[in-house]
């Protein structure tokens, strides 16, 4: 069999818009993909092979090179803080990091951060020089400054709603997240034909040329 590329894609939210792309693209993506429960899957064209995985984990593929591509959200990776290259934004699962509470409370008073993204959140407080208590939670992190477990919240905001029907506000914002195409650092150089080929694809869909 020739060469494959092993591709780790994110379950959940952002997994029918990648694969929605990748057809764009012209690639071979299994029809029944996001309807299986299969965790690994082959291409038609048999030129790549699917792994579904929780998208925190997507990093660790592929800095292992279990998976020579990851997608992944840009929050995953700056997390992660894991040793990848990163090759094109794909433009898709676009929300911003935010440092969010209730509207009343003050910056000087902020002794506890509540967040998904402990190493986002530290960084961020770092930077500014406050020494603050970082508590992770694994989601609803809006409930943190609501029951007064902390008095803000770094979370990723997309429509606002949910801030919004909690009473909450954003503060501040950090950055804006998108969907990230990541590579391992050696199937970079061994597999960089593959590689190309689908990031020049993808790129010019990306860019809205019609293929
Ligand atoms: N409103 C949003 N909330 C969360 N993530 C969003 C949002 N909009 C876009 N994204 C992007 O989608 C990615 C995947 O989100 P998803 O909720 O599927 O994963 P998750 O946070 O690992 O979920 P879970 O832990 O519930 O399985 C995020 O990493 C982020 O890059
Ligand atoms: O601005 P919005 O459009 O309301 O989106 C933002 C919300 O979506 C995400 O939560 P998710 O739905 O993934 O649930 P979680 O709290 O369990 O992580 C995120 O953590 C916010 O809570």
């Amino acid at each position: 069999m020739s060469e494959q590329l092993t591709i780790a894609l994110s379950k959940g939210r952002i997994l029918k818009d990648t694969l929605s792309l990748m057809r764009d693209a012209g690639i071979s993506v299994p029809e029944d993909i996001d309807e299986s429960r299969k965790l690994i899957l082959q291409s038609p064209d048999m030129k790549m092979k699917f792994i579904l995985a929780k998208p925190v984990d997507v990093p660790t593929y592929v800095e292992y090179g279990a998976a020579d591509i990851g997608i992944v959200g840009k929050d995953v990776l700056l997390e992660a803080g894991r040793d990848l290259y990163e090759l094109l934004d794909l433009g898709i699962g676009k929300c911003r990091m935010c440092v969010c509470g209730l509207p009343e409370e003050k910056e000087s008073a902020v002794t506890r951060v509540a967040s998904k993204y402990p190493r986002i959140a530290t960084n961020h407080f770092r930077n500014k020089g406050r020494q603050v208590e970082v508590i992770f939670l694994n989601g609803s992190v809006e409930l943190a400054p609501l029951i007064g477990l902390a008095e803000r919240i770094v979370d990723l905001v997309e429509t606002g709603r949910t801030l919004k029907e909690n009473g909450l506000v954003i503060h501040e914002e950090i950055i804006q997240i998108s969907t990230r195409v990541v590579a391992n650092r050696m199937s970079f150089r061994l597999k960089s034909a593959l590689i190309d080929d689908m990031i020049t694809r993808l790129r010019q869909v990306v860019k809205g040329d019609v293929l």
